[in-house]
Parts: C-alpha cells; structure tokens; sequence
C-alpha cells in the first residue's frame, strides 16, 4: 500500500513561509481533500511532495522515498497541476505516448487511458485546439498513464461544466475503489463533499485539521433540528418546560444545539402533533468557515512571514 508522509515540512520563499512545518499522512482507498484559502500552501505542497520545489526543512516521500529517489516516478505518481497550462501542438495521441515512453510504459496505455477519460474520439486532434475541459481529462489521463497507485489532482473540477464536475467526482471515486491513494486539492466545499473521504485543511501554511468529512462537519457545526406541527403554543411550551430554545422561520420551528434522538422522543411523549421533524444537515461550507473564522493565525491580516 502506497501512502504519501510529510513530516515537518516547511517551504519559506524569500519573503513569505508558504509551508510552516507541517506533518499529515495520504491513505490508500480513499479520496483526501486539501483545503485552504488562497495562499494557504497546498499547491507548494503539492510540489514539494512531487519534487518540483525542494523544502527548506523536512521531508514528504511517497511510499517511504522522496520523489526523486523513484525510478519511474509517472508509475508511482500520477499528478495534474495546472491542465490550462497544456497549449502542445501536438496530439494528445502524441503528447501521451512521448510520456510513455520516456517512462517505460506500454505504448498501449496511451490509448486505454485516452478512452478511459472519454477523449478516444479526440485523440488525434491538437491539444491546443482543446477546451478547458479536454485539457483537464487529458491532464488526468497523463496523471493515469502509468496506473500509479498515487494520484494527485490540483484543482481538478476548476473551470469545468457540470457534465465535467460529475464526471471528475465519479472518477476520483473510482480511483479510490480501487484501492489508490487520492489527494485533492479545491475551492469548491460542496463539490469536495461530494468526493472525499478525508479532509485535510493547511491555513497560513500549517494543518488545521485532519480528520474524516463527516467528523470534521460534526467538529464544527453545532446540530439543529427541524420541526413543523399544528400546535405551536404546545410545541413552546413543552420545549420550554424542557429549557429548550426554538426559533421559528417561515413556518418551521429551528432548535439549536439538539438531535432528533432528544426532540423526537420528547415531543411524542408530550403529544405535540408534529408534521414534520429532521436533523439538519450540516454542510461542509458552514465548518470550514466556522473553522477558519474560528482561528485567529489564519483571520489575522498579517502575513505568516512578517510574525514575529
Ligand atoms: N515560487 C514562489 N515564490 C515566492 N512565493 C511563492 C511561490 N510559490 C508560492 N508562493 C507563496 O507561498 C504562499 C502559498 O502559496 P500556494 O500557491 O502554495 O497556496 P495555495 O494554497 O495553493 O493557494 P491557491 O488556493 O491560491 O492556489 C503564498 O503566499 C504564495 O504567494
């Protein structure tokens, strides 16, 4: 099993601590999202994990080595950084077989994977005739090309339709099914919960939480429960008779901080007759701004690199 380790990895440019000592784990089987606000690391990190930028202090290896310890690196880690980048003129047919063959993978490949993103019929266009969206498929077609156990995708539903947005989330599951490690950058929370497993979230260069999506909601949002019944002065009373605050809105009563598995045994043992009662979901949007917000270093207008 091929897991990604950063251990106390830091990155300073000359003026600014992009990456500040940061130590996480990537696990196989599952899809991680990296989330963070602009500037916040996860593309250096990612650089640093694939080799592209050395760190100024620790390590992050892939499968116990560093990146450019790997013989054939696109066999171990497939990777998309920046797919609007891609203006070849080559074809995307060309373009994917000189990546083969520089790393001893089978010309064969080429063609499975440009089928597998559902570009077959493009192949032999120029990729700089290519729509944003074709680049990002062709980019993840690189990132498979080598059926790498690790893949790695910044930014991956970036700029793309809806189709395309559907298409990305299906098939990081599926990497993930079948058993590979999946680390995920992206800006967009409700698309990152529909994808990942895990989250990892860097603020001004630092972890500020690893942990799993449903955990990492439950963490940060307090729970709330919906109600709507026939009888609203019973619904006050009893909730009040239990020091319960509810709020109403359009219609339906809102009762902070409570669960289903608490309100509904109490309202059904008082009588109040109830049309409607759910626990509200909580979304991945309201705990990353609670969370953020919540944390001084990251809403503090100081850059990291000008503390003291
Ligand atoms: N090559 C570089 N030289 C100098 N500073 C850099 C360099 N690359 C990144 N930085 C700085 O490091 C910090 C982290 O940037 P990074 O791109 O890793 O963040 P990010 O989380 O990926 O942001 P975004 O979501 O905007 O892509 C920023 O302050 C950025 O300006």
């Amino acid at each position: 099993m091929t897991s990604i380790e950063v251990r106390e990895l830091s990155k300073v440019y000359r003026r600014t601590r992009a990456v500040d000592g940061i130590d996480f784990s990537v696990r196989p089987g599952r899809v991680t999202g990296f989330l963070g606000p602009n500037g916040a690391g996860k593309s250096t990190t990612m650089r640093l994990i694939l080799g592209l930028d050395r760190p100024s202090s620790g390590t992050a290896t892939i499968g116990g080595r560093r990146f450019r310890d790997i013989d054939w690196p696109l066999r171990t880690v497939g990777a998309l950084l920046d797919a609007a980048a891609a203006h070849s003129a080559r074809t995307a047919h060309d373009h994917l077989l000189a990546l083969a063959v520089g790393n001893r993978i089978p010309a064969r490949r080429v063609t499975a994977v440009l089928e597998e993103v559902g570009l077959g019929a493009m192949a032999r266009r120029r990729v700089r005739t290519y729509s944003l969206g074709m680049r990002q498929r062709l980019g993840i077609a690189a990132a498979l090309l080598g059926d790498p156990p690790v893949v790695m995708l910044d930014e991956p539903s970036n700029g793309l339709d809806p189709e395309g947005i559907i298409w990305i989330r299906e098939t990081l599951r599926r990497l993930a099914g079948e058993g590979r490690t999946v680390l995920v950058s992206s800006h967009l929370m409700g698309e990152t919960a529909a994808f990942a497993d895990q989250l990892i979230v860097l603020g001004r260069g630092r972890v500020l939480a690893d942990t799993a999506l449903q955990t990492f909601i439950g963490d940060h949002v307090q729970p709330r429960v919906r109600v709507r019944t026939t009888d609203e002065a019973r619904l006050r009373e009893v909730l009040a008779g239990a020091g319960i605050d509810a709020i109403e809105e359009s219609g339906h009563w809102f009762i902070q901080g409570q669960r289903l598995d608490r309100i509904g045994p109490l309202l059904a043992g008082a009588g109040v007759p109830v049309l409607e009662l759910s626990d509200e979901q909580a979304s991945l949007e309201q705990a990353y701004l609670e969370l953020t917000s919540a944390d001084s270093e990251y809403a503090a207008t100081t850059p990291a690199s000008e503390k003291a």
